[in-house]
């Protein structure tokens, strides 16, 4: 059984396939922090943006098994099929899975269903619990003091600035790409967010400063598309 809070078809707005359509499915529950708003502060991660409780949300639920999960996010993606070509051969439908922390669900059998539709899969994780085989894409999002199970990404995208995480913990991490995501209001959608532009000023000034270290931005928010 899964349990899925929300899915929806959108652009990735964040990390190195920001732009990237793709179906999202938000899996429900988190090992850092319970969801509840009373408990935030004392939680490991306690600036969390998404409501991750239960199985309320659009096109959210639970799923008996990997293949009726797989079917309920294929059918989320556009019909015409027409994904087109690039350089690199045919264009694959993408989905992310999210959360919530999608590792406590994700599993072999559902990855193998998503495969065999055609899917790539990129999973979103805080790293803190291994990843089955076979993600196509992995962005790992160390939270505070919590330590990483995961040994390998190809991203690492650090929410920023973390006392407990800062990116000098992270420099030697097997990844591909070394991201830095300013820390944003959990509760705000808009781009009048006073604290995420002061954390953006910050984490420019960081990357200027150490290049191995890339900016990247909510932009589904700065465009309000989810
Ligand atoms: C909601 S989390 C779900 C996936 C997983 N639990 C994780 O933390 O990576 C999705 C992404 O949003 C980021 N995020 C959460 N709250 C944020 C905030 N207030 N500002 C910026 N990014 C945030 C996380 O670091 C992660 O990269
Ligand atoms: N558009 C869009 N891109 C995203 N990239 C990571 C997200 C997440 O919450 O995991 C997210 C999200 O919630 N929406
Ligand atoms: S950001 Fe990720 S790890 Fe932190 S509470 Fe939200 S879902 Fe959990
Ligand atoms: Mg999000």
């Amino acid at each position: 059984m899964y349990r899925v809070k929300e899915m929806f078809y959108t652009l990735q707005g964040e990390g190195a396939q920001t732009g990237r359509p793709a179906v999202f499915c938000r899996f429900s529950k988190c090992n850092l922090w319970n969801g509840r708003e009373k408990d935030r502060a004392n939680s490991i991660c306690s600036f969390c943006d998404t409501d991750f409780v239960g199985t309320d949300g659009q096109n959210g639920g639970e799923f008996a098994d990997a293949m009726s999960l797989a079917k309920a996010i294929a059918d989320l993606w556009p019909a015409s099929g027409g994904e087109g070509r690039t350089r690199h051969g045919r264009v694959r439908p993408y989905v992310v899975c999210t959360g919530g922390e999608p590792l406590l669900q994700l599993d072999v059998p559902l990855i193998d269903a998503l495969h065999g539709l055609g899917f790539e899969v990129g999973v979103e994780t805080n790293g803190t619990l291994p990843a089955p085989a076979g993600v196509d894409w992995l962005c790992v999002s160390p939270k505070a003091a919590a330590v990483l199970a995961v040994t390998r990404c190809d991203e690492l995208k650090l929410v920023y600035p973390q006392a407990q995480a800062m990116p000098e913990r992270f420099s030697g991490f097997d990844a591909d790409y070394f991201y830095l995501s300013p820390m944003a209001s959990p509760d705000a959608t808009a781009t009048s967010d006073p604290l995420k532009w002061e954390n953006t000023r910050r984490a420019i000034e960081y990357c200027l400063e150490h290049p191995q270290w890339r900016l990247t931005l909510q932009t589904h928010k700065l465009v309000g598309i989810d």
